[in-house]
């Protein structure tokens, strides 16, 4: 059923893990991602974990252009993530869920533009996440943030169910490019 939302994350991390198995092509960065960043911008990015797409070639164009980069720090479930400020290739402290992350007394930063990673994505750029509303609560507070999901093309599904509070996607960009929508 395309309303239950924890057996489509099964699906589409099964259907994630095969795509990523079985592909070898990188996610590159769009010259119409690269011409929305300015110098001086705040981009967040994420490290990714197991079979995720990969942000790396989006985070080094953005810090070509002149941006400063971040990346989220969680403690759990129940509490918010904070944006903080990393540089390409300082060292990472490992965190809950096996991510790796900031140390937490790196500066906490306001993103412009929030490079996110999703379990599933639609047509309409609804977004399917890990269930612990980590970056929607992160899209409400900073609701002027450009939201580009990073996937791959097998993350699409027809449609996903969306809650009140799911927030969608401005564009999603994966091994094919990028589509997008409204400008924030
Ligand atoms: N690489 C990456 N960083 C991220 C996220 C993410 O999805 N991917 N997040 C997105 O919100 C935030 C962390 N929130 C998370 C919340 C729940 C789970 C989680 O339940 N993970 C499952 C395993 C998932 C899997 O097998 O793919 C678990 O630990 O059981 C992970 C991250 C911020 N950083
Ligand atoms: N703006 C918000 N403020 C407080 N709680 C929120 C907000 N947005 C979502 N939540 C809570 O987050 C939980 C998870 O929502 P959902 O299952 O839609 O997550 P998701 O979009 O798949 O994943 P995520 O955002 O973690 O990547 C829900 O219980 C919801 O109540």
């Amino acid at each position: 059923m395309l309303s239950d939302k924890p057996a489509l994350r099964a699906r589409l991390r099964a259907a994630r893990d095969l795509f990523a198995a079985q592909s070898s092509t990188a996610i590159r960065a769009p010259e119409a991602f690269v011409e929305k960043l300015m110098p001086g911008m705040i981009v967040a990015t994420y490290c990714p974990v197991g079979s995720e797409a990969d942000p790396t070639q989006l985070a080094a164009a953005a810090a070509e252009r002149g941006c400063a980069l971040a990346l989220p720090h969680v403690i759990d479930r129940a509490a918010p993530i904070r944006f903080l400020a990393w540089d390409m290739g300082a060292p990472l402290v490992a965190g809950p869920f096996g991510l790796r992350q900031p140390d937490a007394a790196s500066p906490e930063v306001a993103p412009d533009v929030i490079l996110t990673p999703l379990i599933g994505y639609d047509p309409r750029l609804n977004r399917l996440g890990q269930g612990a509303g980590h970056y929607d609560r992160a899209f409400a507070r900073f609701e002027r943030a450009w939201r580009v999901g990073v996937a791959w093309s097998a993350q699409e599904v027809p449609a996903l169910p969306a809650d009140i509070w799911d927030v969608p996607l401005h564009a999603v960009v994966t091994e094919q490019g990028m589509r997008w929508h409204a400008e924030p």
